[in-house]
């Protein structure tokens, strides 16, 4: 089966070449595709550089267009969705993640952070439903179409939809894996409110799929 990254990213020049490095190097993958979302910085040059299909947005358009517009650019059967900020990515940890989707174990896995750092593995313990290091089959994007997601909603919305249709989800542990947190990447200040309008977009996404509500 046909394997393709897609990696959003908005303003990761710093961290995303750490990631490329690793997807970049890797057999299993026929395309690594990254979405840079209208980023001010130097995001696409380092993704280019490292021979990255690049699909830029024109304007900064939140995280679900980014992903959904990756997923839109290829036909490949099964999708690796990664962050860019990705600190300490293995080729081990992408193998994990695929492995269940490959065998026919799981239509979705999520990769849940372990030994990484003590916030983000907290904090990935706490709400695992909300990492947004997974592989799916791409027929669970095409599901995925009847519902609305927006911004930091798209993880979640995955994990709710997955419990309504009954699409098997299987979580698997990503060792010694962490990610720059918001506030370390944007500031106190910018970072607390980037967190506190990700809640608002998973607390929306959760009222929608209760009153069922799309
Ligand atoms: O408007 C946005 C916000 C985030 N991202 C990307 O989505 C991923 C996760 O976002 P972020 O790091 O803000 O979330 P966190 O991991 O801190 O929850 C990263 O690769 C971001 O660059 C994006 O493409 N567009
Ligand atoms: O793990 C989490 O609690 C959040 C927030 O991470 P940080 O507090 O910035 O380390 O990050 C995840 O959730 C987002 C919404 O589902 C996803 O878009 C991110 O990819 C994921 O890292």
């Amino acid at each position: 089966m046909s394997v393709a990254a897609i990696i959003p990213a908005y303003n990761e020049g710093k961290t995303i070449g750490n990631v490329l490095k690793v997807l970049m190097a890797m057999k299993d993958l026929d395309e690594v595709i990254v979405v840079n979302d209208g980023s001010g910085d130097n995001t696409a040059t380092v993704a280019r550089n490292y021979n990255a299909r690049v699909v830029d947005l024109p304007k900064n358009s939140g995280k679900s267009i980014a992903v959904l517009t990756g997923v839109k650019n290829t036909q490949a059967e099964i999708i690796l969705m990664l962050d860019a900020d990705l600190v300490g990515l293995k080729e081990l940890h992408v193998r994990e993640l695929l492995q269940p989707v490959y065998s026919g174990e799981a239509a979705m896995t999520i990769g849940i952070f372990k030994n990484g750092r003590g916030a983000t593995d907290l904090a990935q313990r706490i709400a695992p439903f909300l990492s947004g290091q997974r592989a799916l089959k791409r027929d669970v994007f095409d599901k995925l179409e009847k519902y609305s997601v927006k911004d930091y909603g798209l993880e979640i919305a995955l994990t709710l939809m997955a419990e309504r249709e009954n699409i098997r989800v299987r979580e698997v542990e990503l060792r010694n894996l962490t990610h720059v947190m918001k506030e370390e990447k944007r500031g106190l200040l910018a970072g607390f409110l980037s967190r506190i309008k990700m809640y608002w977009d998973i607390i929306y996404c959760v009222i929608k799929f209760r009153l069922e509500v799309f």
